[in-house]
């Protein structure tokens, strides 16, 4: 591992710098006044200067896409982002640590305590059971003391962030009964990444809203881990995601039956402010106000409004985020920033460009 840069900076690598968690990563980490961008990787733009990729930063980075070389990378960096599609997480990390590095992964490799629930929803043959055990999953909201002692973490993915900060005061103070939580959630066509798809052309998903991987989407055991954490009991949740019209942003419309349905919203919201008093990245909204995802465009926040129903016994809360930032790639950046014992909000955007 190479030593700090004269100036004091972190000196820091991207693998999967030209997918869209990786130019987001770019963009903060060019910014970040702690850091100095010395390596981006890739497999098929390898070779390519990266504003031949992206020109709009020609005056941010001027560094060449390399392909992928794990010595090199922690010969040369000190912290690496690894921003690659599912599988490829886990047959890096192990090298870089053993090497030195610390690692955010950005993928689904190091989400999971249990490989084997890993295995039977991405499949894969994985050998780095002693890495993925000192993995910490990386929602500073709820573990970030774990994080600043991290050398791995596995960022979350963007429909857990979401729905987790949305579900995490219901379970941790025992205010919903776990078995009848439901999850419906949006996601703008970012989520799916840059690779070419065809149910992402304009043509197919403009004007039209659908929902996908009902009762089965991969994110499901994700959050079911953590909601089983925070309840301390087995949870299971129904979630259904939606592919909506729009580049960014997740709005998650989350329903569970209150234990006592006595409590009314101005309740619960006084619960919730508490719960992220430390938290200033999650906004609780005034009772009343639902979050809009165009307000956390390009930023890390999350916002919370939610609403209960005497009729049904029900509490409905709703959590936006910007799915590229604290769905992906600025949370990954609040984990580096607690694991480097930097100011957690350094570097991040605060406020949205609106409208
Ligand atoms: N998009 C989102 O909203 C979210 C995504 N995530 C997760 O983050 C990760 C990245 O997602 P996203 O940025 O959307 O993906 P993209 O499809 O946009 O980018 C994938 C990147 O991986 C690189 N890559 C692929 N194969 C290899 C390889 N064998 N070796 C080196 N590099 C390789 C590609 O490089 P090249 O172009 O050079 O081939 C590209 O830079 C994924 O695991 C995704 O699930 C998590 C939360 C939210
Ligand atoms: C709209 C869309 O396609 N979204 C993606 C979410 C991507 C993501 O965050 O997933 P991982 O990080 O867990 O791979 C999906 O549903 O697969």
């Amino acid at each position: 591992m190479s030593e700090s840069s004269p100036v004091g900076k972190i000196k820091v690598g991207i693998v999967g710098a030209s997918g869209y968690g990786g130019v987001q990563l770019v963009r903060l980490l060019t910014q970040h006044p702690e850091v100095e961008l010395v390596y981006l990787g890739g497999d098929s733009s390898a070779g390519q200067p990266y504003t031949d990729i992206y020109p709009h930063l020609a005056d941010s980075v001027n560094l060449t896409v390399e392909a992928v070389d794990l010595g090199e990378i922690a010969q040369r960096c000190q912290a690496v982002f690894l921003s690659l599609p599912n599988g490829l997480a886990y047959t890096m990390a192990p090298t870089l640590l053993e090497r030195g590095c610390r690692v955010l992964d950005l993928s689904a490799d190091y989400r999971f305590e249990n490989l084997n629930t890993y295995q039977s929803w991405y499949g894969g043959d994985r050998t780095d059971q002693t890495t993925a055990v000192e993995a910490v999953y990386g929602l500073p909201e709820l573990f970030r003391d774990r994080i600043r002692n991290a050398r791995l973490v596995g960022c979350p993915g963007c429909y857990p962030t979401a729905s987790l900060l949305g579900i995490a005061p219901l379970l941790k103070q025992g205010l919903a009964q776990p078995e009848t939580l439901i999850i419906d959630a949006k996601s703008g066509t970012s989520g799916g990444g840059r690779v070419a798809k065809t149910g992402m052309l304009l043509a197919e998903a403009s004007n039209s809203l659908g929902a996908y991987g009902v009762a089965r989407h991969r994110h499901t055991p994700e959050i079911e881990q953590i909601c089983t954490h925070l309840a301390s009991q087995e949870v299971t949740v129904q979630f259904t995601p939606h592919l909506i019209p729009m580049v960014r942003g997740i709005l998650a419309t989350i329903y569970a039956t209150l234990r006592d349905p006595g409590l009314v919203r101005d309740d619960l919201l006084t619960i919730y402010s508490a719960f992220y008093r430390s938290s200033p990245w999650v906004t609780v909204l005034p009772s009343g106000t639902y979050p809009q995802t165009k307000w956390a465009w390009g930023t890390n926040r999350c916002y919370i409004g939610l609403e209960t129903d005497a009729r049904t016994g029900r509490v409905v809360v709703m959590s936006a985020i910007d799915n590229l930032m604290k769905g992906q790639a600025s949370q990954a950046v609040q984990c580096f920033n607690l694991m480097m014992g930097l100011e957690e909000g350094l570097g991040l955007p605060t406020t949205t460009f609106y409208p």
